[in-house]
């Protein structure tokens, strides 16, 4: 960068080519996001003002981030957060950035889960509970299901949470649920309280550091949910490197042909959901038949859905626990 006057309209055209030139996959995209990001404003706002010159500390922290991003830190990762279900997730090099894949796993909990409260879902769209008006002092929350609601929350798991992106947006999108979520790192556990105190979750919510299902043995659920690690190890290497190199390998390797994870929780989880309960994962593709046999395999499960997402990939698992004690 020379020292001419920088416009947004100027710099973004120079970072776009930069990005191109060291094979950035979004290149003006990127620079658009970034920029933004350090001008506090919406995107739309840099098309309105091409002509506009940066300050010398815009210019300075954007610099910074060009820097970043040429070594391959995902966008997210120099925000620091990530929208995902409407809410904004902090995120670190310890966390995996929340994919919009995901949603489709969030989407269908949150659909069963109301179906199981006895609740109408609304057309696909979620609507956040949250901002439901509080119930007056003495009188049950909304409505002639709130007694039943009140009398009985949900109690969901979430198995390697990781930003906590799954459970929290349940619990957002879903009153009078509470949760456990499990994970391995320390340090993602601390960035998933970080977000449940911002969420203002954190009440509902409690958090372990350990290994798959070992820190809840003895509890019941209604639903436990899982997006674990999934990429068969050979593969890792094949991933751009924003995926690769930044993101928490624990977070990534599904051991020889990535199913590790799901042959053990098919195994452990179903006796740990209440008789008529489910468990819910995220899959990579081709992985959804194989997940479902597992799944299947475990006597306790009565019946399997598979989900596609917006792709039309099969991409979550859904497995229905019996409705029988055995
Ligand atoms: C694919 S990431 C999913 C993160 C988050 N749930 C999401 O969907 O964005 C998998 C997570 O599982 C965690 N993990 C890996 N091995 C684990 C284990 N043995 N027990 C618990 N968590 C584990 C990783 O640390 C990581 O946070």
């Amino acid at each position: 960068m020379n020292d001419k006057i920088w416009t947004i309209g100027r710099i973004l055209k120079w970072t776009e080519q930069y990005f191109r030139d060291k094979g950035i996959e979004s290149p003006r995209l990127d620079a658009e996001v970034l920029l933004a990001h350090v001008l506090e404003k919406q995107r739309i706002y840099l098309y309105v003002h091409f002509d506009e010159p940066l300050q010398p500390a815009e210019l300075a922290a954007y610099r910074e981030m060009i820097k970043q991003r040429v070594l391959r830190v995902p966008v997210a990762q120099i925000l620091g957060e990530k929208e995902f279900m409407g809410l904004t997730f902090k995120v670190t090099a310890d966390t995996l950035v929340p994919r919009p894949d995901t949603e489709i796993l969030v989407q269908a909990a949150v659909e069963r889960l109301k179906a199981m409260k006895g609740e109408k879902t609304a057309t696909g769209v979620l609507a956040d509970e949250s901002a439901a008006e509080e119930p007056a002092e003495g009188q049950p929350a909304g409505g002639a299901d709130a007694e039943q609601e009140v009398a009985e929350p949900l109690h969901i798991a979430d198995i390697g949470t990781g930003s906590g992106a799954i459970c929290l947006s349940v619990l957002r999108y879903l009153a009078d649920t509470v949760a456990d979520t499990v994970d391995i790192s320390p340090a993602a556990r601390a960035v998933a309280e970080e977000n449940a105190a911002s969420l203002g979750l954190a009440d509902r919510v409690t958090f372990h550091t350990g290994d798959l299902l070992q820190p809840l043995v003895g509890m019941t659920f209604a639903a436990i949910l899982s997006n674990p690690p999934y990429i068969p190890e050979a593969d890792i290497a094949t991933l751009a490197p924003e995926v690769r190199l930044k993101e928490p390998h624990t977070a990534l390797s599904g051991g020889q042909d990535g199913l590790d994870f799901y042959r053990r929780l098919a195994k452990e989880a179903p006796a740990m959901l209440v008789p008529g309960g489910f468990m819910a994962f995220e899959v990579g593709i081709h992985q959804a038949e194989p997940v479902a046999a597992l799944a299947k395999a475990n006597p306790l499960i009565a019946r399997t859905e598979i989900l596609p997402d917006y792709a039309g990939i099969d991409r979550v698992v859904v497995a229905w626990r019996t409705k029988e004690c055995q």
